[in-house]
């Protein structure tokens, strides 16, 4: 199944979170369930914070990279356009909360989104973690479109 991220351009590919690019990076792949985003992770051993348990780190990443690119699907899904139409909708994260509910075991995560406001060029994203059928974190991302400033002082 296509993931979005399968639609990112080369030239934004290289985030430590979702980007295909990075050889090192968690390279997370987010789909559409009806209204819901989701995406499947399975820590690795060098995640842990307490044994058998992953590091809050790894799921604020997680939560992160699922919800920015929920957002630019949003986005594209309210315009009634493909991903890979221009102009490209891309967002970085202008804040992101977590709450850490339960102990999250090192098995296969899932990551569920929806998509709790479009304003402008701003997506806020609420994104639960579930380990089974247990809800181990919950998220909220303010995902914002990238400034064509972005990364120039
Ligand atoms: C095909 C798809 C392609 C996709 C490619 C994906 C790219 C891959 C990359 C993946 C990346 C992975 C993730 C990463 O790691 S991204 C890396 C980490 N993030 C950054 O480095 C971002 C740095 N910050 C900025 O560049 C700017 O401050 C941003 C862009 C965030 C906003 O500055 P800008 O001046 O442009 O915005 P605005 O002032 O016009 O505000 C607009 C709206 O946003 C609201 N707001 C703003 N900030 C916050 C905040 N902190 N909390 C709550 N809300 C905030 C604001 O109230 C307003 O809403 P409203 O008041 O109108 O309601």
């Amino acid at each position: 199944m296509d993931a979005f991220q399968d639609h990112y351009p080369e030239n934004v590919s290289h985030c430590y979170g979702c980007g295909s690019k990075n050889k090192h990076g968690h390279q997370i792949k987010t789909h559409w369930e009806g209204d819901e985003t989701v995406t499947r992770f399975t820590p690795e051993p060098y995640h842990t914070s307490v044994p058998g348990f992953a590091y809050g780190g790894l799921i604020a990443s997680l939560i992160d990279c699922h919800s920015t690119g929920t957002a630019a699907a949003a986005m594209y899904r309210q315009e009634g356009r493909d991903m890979d139409s221009l102009p490209a909708f891309r967002f970085v994260t202008g804040s992101l909360h977590v709450d850490f509910l339960k102990p999250t075991p090192l098995g296969e995560l899932t990551l569920r989104g929806t998509v709790k406001e479009i304003k402008g060029r701003k997506v806020v994203v609420e994104c639960t973690v579930f380990a089974g059928d247990v809800a181990t974190a919950r998220g909220e991302v303010v995902a914002v479109q990238m400034p064509e400033s972005f990364g120039q002082s």
